[in-house]
């Protein structure tokens, strides 16, 4: 479903960014990231390293339609969620959302290339507020916006994504130090 050079661009980082394998991607059918088929969508996490925010590079396939030839809404929203959870779990915080809010500015065609951008604004105690950006890879189309509210929970609550987490991000930081 994807041309070997959409998988080769999904998979090349741009410079500063490191790439990750985030702890939930263990778990099989991941909801945003299980599909291996090109169909609905495929992404690839990164670090950007300077200031330790998430990138992803997404495209959204066929399977992920909402107005004709373009990305559904909820699609979209599910993105923001996952790179913005991504985003807190990268520091450290183990979470999950309580509030997401996407804003949606331009239709997304399917097929084109996406860059995902997402970074904790604030944290105040068990929350964390993330904001998130969906835009064009190779321009600066934004097609959609998000702000989230997530809650720390006890990281047992988490079992085995806990130790993968620490090992995850120690070894990036390992690689990157
Ligand atoms: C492994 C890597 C993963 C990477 C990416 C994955 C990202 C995926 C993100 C998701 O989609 S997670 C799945 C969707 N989310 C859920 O299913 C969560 C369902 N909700 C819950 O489990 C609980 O409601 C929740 C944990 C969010 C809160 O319950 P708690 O009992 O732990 O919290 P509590 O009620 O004590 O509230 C703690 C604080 O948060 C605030 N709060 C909780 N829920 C809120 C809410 N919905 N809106 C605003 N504030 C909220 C609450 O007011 C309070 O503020 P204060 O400390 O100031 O008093």
């Amino acid at each position: 479903m994807l041309s070997d050079d959409d998988v080769k661009w999904l998979e090349t980082p741009q410079p500063g960014w490191s790439a990750l394998r985030l702890p939930h991607m263990i778990l099989e059918d991941s909801f945003v990231s299980g599909d291996s088929s090109g169909r609905r969508l495929s992404l690839r996490f990164f670090r950007h390293d300077p200031d330790r925010s998430l990138r992803a590079k997404v495209i959204f396939g066929p399977g992920t339609q909402g107005p004709p030839g373009h990305a559904h809404g909820g699609s979209m929203a599910a993105v923001l969620d996952d790179a913005m959870g991504g985003a807190a779990w990268m520091q450290g915080h183990p979470v999950v959302a309580a509030e997401l809010t996407a804003r949606f500015k331009t239709m997304l065609p399917l097929g084109a290339r996406c860059v995902v951008e997402a970074w904790v604004s604030a944290v105040d105690g068990r929350k964390v507020r993330v904001a998130g950006r969906l835009r064009q890879g190779d321009g600066d189309t934004v097609f959609a916006e998000g702000e989230a509210l997530f809650i720390t929970l006890d990281p047992k609550k988490f079992g085995v994504l806990t130790s993968e987490a620490s090992r995850i991000f120690s070894e990036l930081d390992e690689g990157t130090s």
